[in-house]
């Protein structure tokens, strides 16, 4: 039990430590992912205007060269001209192409393409031609194997003629404008990003292998696709959970997710509390070790109080409990408590002690107390002399005064034998009206001249109502008159007897 209390109070000392640990940690933890969570939700979005701006603007440039085109769609060195400066001046494409009403290709930079004098019939070229205004296309494989997107104007003749249209690829899958918009600057950490169209397909990822790839199953790209802009928590298509932000790109419906790994996320916060837990040890370990010393040294006054309660019954119990350091106010009033309970327990039981060998009516020892007396005489080999007393018609007594008079002529016979006997003797009254009295160490003869005393007194006494009454005794002497205790009681008996028959009022010896 006191272990258990010992462990209880350590517990109650560890538990708030290792629950304010724990909760600072969760607390930290959530802000450190909300945190990320917005930064990165902020930067999709950023991210969502500025490619927004470059698509604008690269449109722009186009709409700029495709009037400058009009006039000379038969001139090729113009045209040629043209696209190397789109390509190489904007250094918004990857290649550059005017083509005319049909899709023929009139020029072409850079001419390694080789698709000069072709007609491109390829997914961007059909939606340009079709739409015959600015197109921005869904992602498609080129003739040349690039998996592109299309940018394009129309050029219209100044009589309001569709001449063609001069449109930019962006390879997905190479260096482009999209790789230094979204690739070159982001935190110096796991933390990426990465584009897909409205079909869920990716059009740019920092891994090259991962563009043209369709993710299903991910909480970001379905509801970016969707046209929704927010953030996230989620396990991404490779199962690894993620902290990611993700917004639209208002002009194409391309979505942009700026994302990191959780478990990135949290490593530096895990690392600082199991740094903070590491240097706090030591100091929780002597807290342990201080409160633990306390709680031993308060406990140990009542643990012995406690010790001492289970043995109140034995009078050396009184002095263990004095000795008990009660070195604080409560366990001091335990044990004056204790020893006030223990004095009075005592008295009870002393007094117990003495009602069970007492005979209630004249307060002499009764024949369990005699037989007590004998047995230590005997132990100690004390030679004694025994006196067996009767009172003399005694039931005439009861009859003509009734029993209380009867009870009150025993009473005072007992007083009598207290009179005449020495300190040392024991005065019992073993039966209805005899009495026995023991006298250690007296010889035969002494308890004669006693028992001869005894009689004259009770003889010689004038009592109320009855008169006068008397006695007769029978006297015998261990080991004098027998070896055997039982033998020198019958003895004792036989003399008196002897005593009533001779004519009573006698002693006999
Ligand atoms: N008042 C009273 N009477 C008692 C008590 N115990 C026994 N007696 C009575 O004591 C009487 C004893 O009488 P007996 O033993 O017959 O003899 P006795 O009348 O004393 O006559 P002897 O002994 O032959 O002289 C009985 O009447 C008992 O009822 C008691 O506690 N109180």
């Amino acid at each position: 039990m006191r272990r258990l209390i010992l462990a209880l109070t350590l517990c109650s000392a560890l538990v708030p430590f290792a629950n304010t640990f724990y909760a600072g940690y969760l607390v930290q933890r959530q802000q450190l992912i909300d945190n990320t969570l917005e930064g990165h939700y902020a930067y999709a979005t950023k991210l969502a205007r500025s490619t927004d701006d470059f698509l604008q603007s690269a449109l722009q440039q186009l709409a700029y060269s495709a009037k400058l085109l009009a006039p000379h769609m038969r001139d090729e060195r113009y045209l040629g001209r043209e696209v190397d400066r789109l390509r190489l001046q904007t250094q918004s494409f990857n290649s550059v192409t005017i083509i005319d009403d049909t899709g023929y290709v009139l020029a072409t930079s850079p001419e390694t393409l080789q698709i000069k004098g072709k007609t491109l019939q390829s997914a961007g070229v059909v939606e340009t031609l079709m739409a015959k205004g600015p197109v921005i296309s869904q992602p498609y494989m080129s003739v040349a194997g690039n998996f592109i997107v299309f940018i394009s104007q129309p050029i219209f003749a100044a009589s309001g003629k569709y001449l063609g249209a001069v449109g930019g690829s962006i390879y997905l899958k190479r260096d482009n404008m999209l790789d230094t918009l979204l690739g070159s600057h982001f935190y110096q950490d796991s933390s990426y990003v990465y584009v897909v169209d409205k079909n869920k397909h990716i059009i740019y990822h920092p891994d090259d292998k991962r563009v043209g790839d369709v993710v299903h199953n991910n909480l970001a790209i379905d509801r970016v696709s969707a046209g929704e802009s927010s953030r996230a928590s989620l396990t991404n298509s490779q199962g690894v959970e993620m902290l990611a932000g993700y917004a639209v790109v208002p002009s194409t419906g391309w979505g942009i997710v700026a994302q990191r790994p959780k478990l990135a996320t949290l490593a530096p916060l895990n690392a600082l509390m199991s740094s903070v837990l590491y240097k706090t040890l030591p100091l929780v370990l002597i807290m342990l070790v201080v409160i633990w010393w306390s709680a031993r040294h308060i406990a140990s006054p009542l643990r012995q109080l406690a010790d001492g309660a289970r043995d109140m019954d034995r009078p050396e119990t009184a002095q263990t409990i004095r000795s008990v350091k009660s070195w604080y106010f409560e366990s001091q009033e335990m044990k004056k408590a204790m020893l006030k309970g223990m004095g009075l327990l005592q008295r009870n039981i002393s007094k117990l002690r003495e009602d069970v060998n007492t005979d209630p009516l004249t307060g002499l020892g009764n024949r369990r107390h005699l037989e007590a007396a004998i047995a230590a005489l005997q132990a100690q080999q004390t030679p004694f002399a025994v006196v067996a007393i009767d009172i003399d018609h005694f039931k005439q007594i009861n009859d003509r005064f009734g029993h209380d008079t009867g009870d009150a002529v025993l009473k005072q016979l007992a007083q009598q034998i207290r009179t005449v006997s020495r300190a040392e003797d024991i005065p019992c009254r073993v039966g209805g009206e005899e009495f026995l009295l023991l006298l250690p160490q007296a010889p035969l003869l002494s308890a004669l001249q006693m028992a001869e005393r005894l009689r004259a007194l009770v003889e010689s006494t004038e009592l109320p109502e009855v008169g006068r009454v008397t006695i007769s005794s029978g006297v015998a002497h261990w080991p004098d008159s027998d070896d055997e205790i039982r033998a020198v009681f019958q003895q004792a008996d036989a003399m008196l007897y002897a005593a009533k028959h001779g004519g009573r009022n006698r002693v006999a010896g």
